[in-house]
Order: structure tokens, then C-alpha cells, then sequence
């Protein structure tokens, strides 16, 4: 049976009067990657702050790995693990250094410490740059350091706040790698981004917009249920079309990919390629209807698109 390892019921927080997060209720299991996928200011760090226990709730519960917050947040902070926004560890230690501080804090005594700082600098691909100054280092480096330092103690739950905004495709390639190897050996991973790429390759995600969930579930859950089907059109003059595509109430959104549209269409509509093809005098074999993205599950549920 699964494992509930995160559950929050109706949480949210306010500043002021702005609702940062609003009645969220949303679960995760144990050993699942699970995603907040939004834009900036959506509420993803308010969230995440108050799911690590450093930001109070303004109403409703957290459960997590059997716990209340914020009651018990003292007794949570050795099962966690959290990697901030931005890289906080000291640019003027070396790598080894910063990890020997970080072991400190968490209280592994001396031979824990060597033992642990060198299985992370291995697992990491960290060895040879042990003495280098991690302010020195790139950002993929100074990502895989932050891991290795939010892994130390090795936390049953982990919580990573868009940790690959700042390296290339590649390196974060590589780091999910990582994160998937963590999965395998039982840790659960709460990890917010705005990338499409990796709130794909989660497990289960839950789409935010201004404080809000909008959708929740497994990425081909999402795209299954999107309620909108999507048609690729090949034609000329993308732009005048794409303007009189919007004017159509049937049409959710049209966006240009290089020399073609892609047209989201409402579910209500049965036939979208005859619909389309009629209301433009359109060639049928300029229409294709193609498998939904989880970018189009994003344009269906936010903004203008949700219904
Ligand atoms: N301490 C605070 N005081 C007042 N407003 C805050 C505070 N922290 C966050 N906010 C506001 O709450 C909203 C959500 O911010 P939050 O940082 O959680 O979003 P986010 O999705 O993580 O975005 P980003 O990726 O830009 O960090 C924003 O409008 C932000 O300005």
C-alpha cells in the first residue's frame, strides 16, 4: 500500500492582503517525485516554506511523514532536506568545506563526516574539485554541491525550490538522473519549477496560478483529461490566421511552432479538423490532430484558457 508522506488540507497564507496560497489541499506519496509547476509569484516558495515548517500558515493542515506542522517542526527538520532558490552555501570555502559545515550542523561526529562527505563527493562527480572555492564553481557544480549539502543527513523528504534555473539542458539532464536515483532508494522529492521539461518528468504535479492549484496529477492524468484537443495547422500567413482562430469562441488558444499553428481546440467541438477546415477553407491534409503537451494542459488550465 502507498504511503502518504505529505498531506496538506485547505492551506493557505496570506501577506497582507494578498493570497499567496489559497485552500490547497494536495498529496504526495512516499518514493514520488511530485511537482509545483507556475510562474513567478505563483506561490510555489510560500508553499514550500510553510511545508519545511519556517513559515507559519495563515489556515488549514500539514501532515507530513506523520507529523503536524507547525507544531512539530523542531522534530521534522532531521527528516528534511531543503535546497533554496538560490545557492546558499559560502563561496569563499571550498567544496569540502562547506560540506564539513553542513555535517557539523547536522551532527555527524568526525567519522561520519569524512565518511559521508566522501561517498557525496563521489556520488556527486564533486572529487576533483574538493578544494576549489565553491563560489568558483559553475552553476551546474555549485547545483550538484547544493544537493549533495540538502542530501547530507540523508532526509526522507526532500524539497527543492526551482534547483535547475540556472544550468544548461545537459546538467539538468544529469541532475534528475540524480534526483531519480534518490527516488530509487526511498526518498519523496517536492520540487517546484516553471519548466515544462521537468514538471514532465514528475511523477504527479500540481499546476499553480496566483495561489491557486488548478489541476493536479500524473502528467498523461493531465493531458488525458485536458479537456481541449489539439489540431497542428500547415498554412501560410500563420499570423492572420492565428488572430481569426482566436476570434472563434470554439478555439482556446493558438500559438505559432516555426511554420506551423498549434490550435487548442474545445472538447465540446466533435469534429475539430471539419470545424477548422470549414471555418477557414482549409486543405484537410494541412490539419493534423496530434497528442496533447503537458504546455497545452498549462494554456487549457490557466489564464484566459481555463474554462
Ligand atoms: N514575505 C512576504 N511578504 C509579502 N509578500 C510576499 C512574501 N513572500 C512572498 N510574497 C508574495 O507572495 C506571492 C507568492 O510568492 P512566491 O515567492 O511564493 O512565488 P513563487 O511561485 O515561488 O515565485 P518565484 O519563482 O518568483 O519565487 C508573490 O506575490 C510574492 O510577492
Amino acid at each position: 500500500m502507498s504511503e502518504t508522506v505529505i498531506k496538506t488540507t485547505q492551506l493557505c497564507r496570506d501577506f497582507g492582503s494578498l493570497k499567496a496560497i489559497q485552500n490547497l489541499d494536495f498529496e504526495v506519496e512516499k518514493g514520488q517525485i511530485y511537482g509545483f509547476l507556475g510562474p513567478n509569484g505563483c506561490g510555489k516558495t510560500t508553499a514550500i516554506r510553510m511545508l519545511t515548517g519556517l513559515l507559519l500558515p495563515t489556515a488549514g493542515d500539514i501532515e507530513i511523514l506523520g507529523l503536524q506542522l507547525p507544531r512539530d517542526a523542531e522534530k521534522l527538520r532531521l527528516k528534511i532536506g531543503y535546497m533554496t532558490q538560490k545557492f546558499s552555501l559560502y563561496d569563499d570555502l571550498t567544496v569540502k568545506e562547506n560540506l564539513k559545515f553542513i555535517a557539523k550542523i547536522y551532527g555527524l561526529s568526525r567519522r561520519e563526516q569524512t565518511a559521508r562527505i566522501q561517498e557525496l563527493l563521489n556520488t556527486y562527480g564533486l572529487e576533483q574539485k574538493a578544494d576549489q572555492l565553491a563560489g568558483s564553481m559553475s552553476g551546474g557544480q555549485k547545483q550538484r554541491l547544493g544537493l549533495a549539502a540538502a542530501t547530507m543527513h540523508k532526509p526522507e523528504l526532500l524539497f527543492l525550490d526551482e534547483p535547475t534555473s540556472a544550468v544548461d539542458p545537459e546538467n539538468r539532464r544529469d541532475f534528475w538522473e540524480k534526483l531519480f536515483d534518490l527516488c530509487e532508494q526511498g526518498t519523496t522529492i517536492l520540487v517546484s519549477t516553471h519548466y515544462m521539461d521537468e514538471a514532465e518528468r514528475c511523477h504527479k504535479l500540481a499546476i499553480l496560478e496566483a495561489g491557486v492549484k488548478r489541476v493536479d496529477g500524473s502528467p498523461e492524468q493531465l493531458m488525458q483529461n485536458m479537456g481541449a484537443q489539439v489540431v497542428e495547422v500547415e498554412s501560410t500567413s500563420l499570423r492572420r490566421l492565428k488572430q481569426e482562430l482566436l476570434a472563434l469562441p470554439e478555439v482556446i488558444s493558438a500559438a505559432q511552432l516555426g511554420s506551423r499553428l498549434r490550435v487548442l481546440v474545445k472538447t465540446s467541438c466533435h469534429d475539430p479538423i471539419a470545424f477548422l477546415s470549414q471555418k477557414q477553407s482549409l486543405a484537410l491534409d494541412a490539419l493534423t490532430l496530434v497528442r496533447p503537451s503537458l504546455e497545452d494542459v498549462f494554456v487549457t488550465c490557466t489564464g484566459k484558457g481555463r474554462q
